[in-house]
């Protein structure tokens, strides 16, 4: 099986030049901004896309984090693919135009950019997942930032308390540096009182899948889930699926996690938030390494999954017919 070299992807520092790019060239359609730093110090940073961009307009927001995990850089390249596309498109294309005119993109290229750079730039790929921040009596380095989130956190066999293991939840809700950074930012989308975001997509790779919450639990409802809720999930999670030909279930169909980002956006913030598991369906079309001339293919697959998205921001509820 092909697999690829570290400089088939964007490097952390080539992520960030791409985004001072489009900034630069769209000042009127992008504004990049530091949330934070990761533990080692470097920028995370949030790419708003939106018509009038530097007015905060009182518009649904949709929110695309990427690179919780380290190993999976096709996720920045996604980020990147988004942010070029919507750009170059604005004034083009009537559906992309009538979108930004009407809502707030936010993107977050890299979650885990400590753990991207250790990854990638050390000259041959590590496999890491995890962040780098040390664990307090422990040799081994990491949090797993997608087992970190504050919702039914260490609750339910879906993560380990083990440092050195690659599902480590931390020592808190939160503990990651990184999560927390993360976590700010979108509490700071609450305006009197309302949250903005009202849709999210958080890419990982690999597995062709779209999931959504719970995690932590095989039940279909639950606590701040209603039958209703799961039926917009559902329906809107079909319907992502029929565009890009990734399987559509509930996140715990494949296995329990707790710690989510998914939980906690929908449980803590009522975000409409997915996971979308990308390209390859399994290790044989490269793992979490597929080479270099698969990205503009299977970052392009996901075009129609983040207008759809971007169209049933202001209700999401529409999607399963239920308007109320
Ligand atoms: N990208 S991955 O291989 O780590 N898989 C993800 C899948 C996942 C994502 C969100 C909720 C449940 C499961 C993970 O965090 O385990
Ligand atoms: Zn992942």
């Amino acid at each position: 099986v092909r697999v690829a070299a570290p400089e088939d992807y964007h490097t952390y520092d080539e992520t960030l030049a791409a985004v001072a790019e489009a900034e630069a060239a769209y000042p009127d359609l992008v504004s990049s901004q530091v949330i934070g730093q990761s533990h080692e110090g470097r920028d995370i940073v949030a790419v708003k896309i939106s018509a009038n961009v530097t007015v905060d307009e009182d518009e649904p927001e949709v929110l695309f984090t990427h690179n919780q995990h380290a190993r999976e850089h096709l996720t920045v390249e996604m980020a990147l693919y988004t942010l070029t596309e919507l750009t170059s498109q604005y004034g083009t294309d009537t559906e992309i135009t009538t979108l930004l005119d009407s809502r707030e993109v936010w993107i977050v290229p890299s979650v885990n950019p400590d753990g991207k750079v250790y990854d990638q730039e050390s000259g041959s790929f590590r496999s890491w997942r995890k962040n780098r921040q040390p664990n307090e009596g422990s040799s081994a380095v990491g949090t797993d930032l997608n087992r970190n989130w504050a919702y039914e956190w260490g609750c339910c066999g879906g993560s380990s308390g083990s440092p050195g293991s690659d599902t480590y939840r931390g020592s808190g809700p939160e503990s990651g540096t990184e999560t927390a950074v993360v976590a700010d930012f979108v509490r700071g989308r609450t305006v009197d009182g309302e949250q903005q975001i009202t849709a999210h997509i958080d890419f990982h790779t690999y597995g062709e899948l779209v999931l959504w919450p719970y995690g932590y639990t095989y039940d279909e409802t639950g606590p701040g889930l209603t039958a209703d809720d799961a039926a917009a999930f559902q329906a809107l999670g079909g319907e992502l699926a029929d565009t890009n030909g990734y399987t559509p279930q509930q996140s715990s169909d494949l296995y329990v996690t707790d710690g989510s980002i998914n939980d906690w956006a929908w449980a803590d913030q009522g975000i409409f938030s997915y996971t979308f598991e990308m390209y390859p369906s399994s290790g044989a079309g490269g793992g979490f390494y597929p080479p270099g001339d698969v990205i503009e293919r299977e970052t392009s697959r996901n075009r129609e999954a983040v207008v759809t998205l971007l169209s049933y921001a202001d209700c999401v509820y529409r999607a399963a017919g239920l308007e109320s």
